[in-house]
């Protein structure tokens, strides 16, 4: 794993988000890596839910959770591979920042909160300001849930 997280480059302007933002306090501070340093295609995320991300049962986690890890570990992976991509160190300008245009989540099985998740992200397409980002989120090995993602690059302005 790479020291510094994908998030971690994000400017004080783009740090604010629930899922991923270092300046926000109540968020989850998901953090994003390479999986490989030597590989620039795979990234890789870990989370620790807290118990009051219970789903509908108190051993189980709440989807919206989950879809909130896909995004954020998406997004971030986005960026890392446009960076990578134009020869840039993360976090220099001019700015990549990516949105997601589309995510979608198949829950595979209930997710279970009191371990640790792993989030593998790999980017399949990057063509122009678009990024497709296949996701995947386990436990203890087993894959609870899988996503295809599209994020765009925001414009510079
Ligand atoms: C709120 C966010 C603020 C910013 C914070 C950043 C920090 C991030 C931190 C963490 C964030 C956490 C994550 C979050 O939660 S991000 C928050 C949730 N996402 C949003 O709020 C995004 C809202 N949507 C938009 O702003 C615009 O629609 C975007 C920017 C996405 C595109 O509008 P824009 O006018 O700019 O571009 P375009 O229309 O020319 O499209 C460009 C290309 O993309 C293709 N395309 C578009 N949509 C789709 C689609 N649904 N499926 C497949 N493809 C799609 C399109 O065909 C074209 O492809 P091509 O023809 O070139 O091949």
């Amino acid at each position: 794993m790479s020291k510094q997280a994908f998030q971690d480059s994000y400017p004080a302007e783009f740090s604010h988000c629930y899922g991923c933002g270092h300046d926000n306090p109540h968020g989850l501070q998901l953090k994003s890596y390479w999986l490989d340093e030597e590989d620039r295609t795979h990234t890789v995320a870990h989370f620790t839910p807290k118990p009051y991300h219970t789903g509908g049962v108190p051993d189980k986690a709440y989807g919206g959770l989950i879809a909130s890890l896909l995004d954020c570990h998406g997004t971030a992976s986005a960026a890392a591979a446009a960076y990578f991509k134009e020869g840039r160190k993360m976090g220099t300008a001019p700015i990549l920042r990516f949105v997601t245009a589309s995510l979608s989540i198949d829950f595979l099985r209930p997710t279970p909160i009191k371990e640790e998740l792993t989030l593998y992200g790999e980017i399949t397409q990057l063509e122009g300001r678009k990024a497709t980002v296949a996701l995947s989120l386990s436990a203890n090995g087993e894959p609870c849930a899988t996503a295809t993602m599209i994020a765009v690059a925001l414009k510079p302005e």
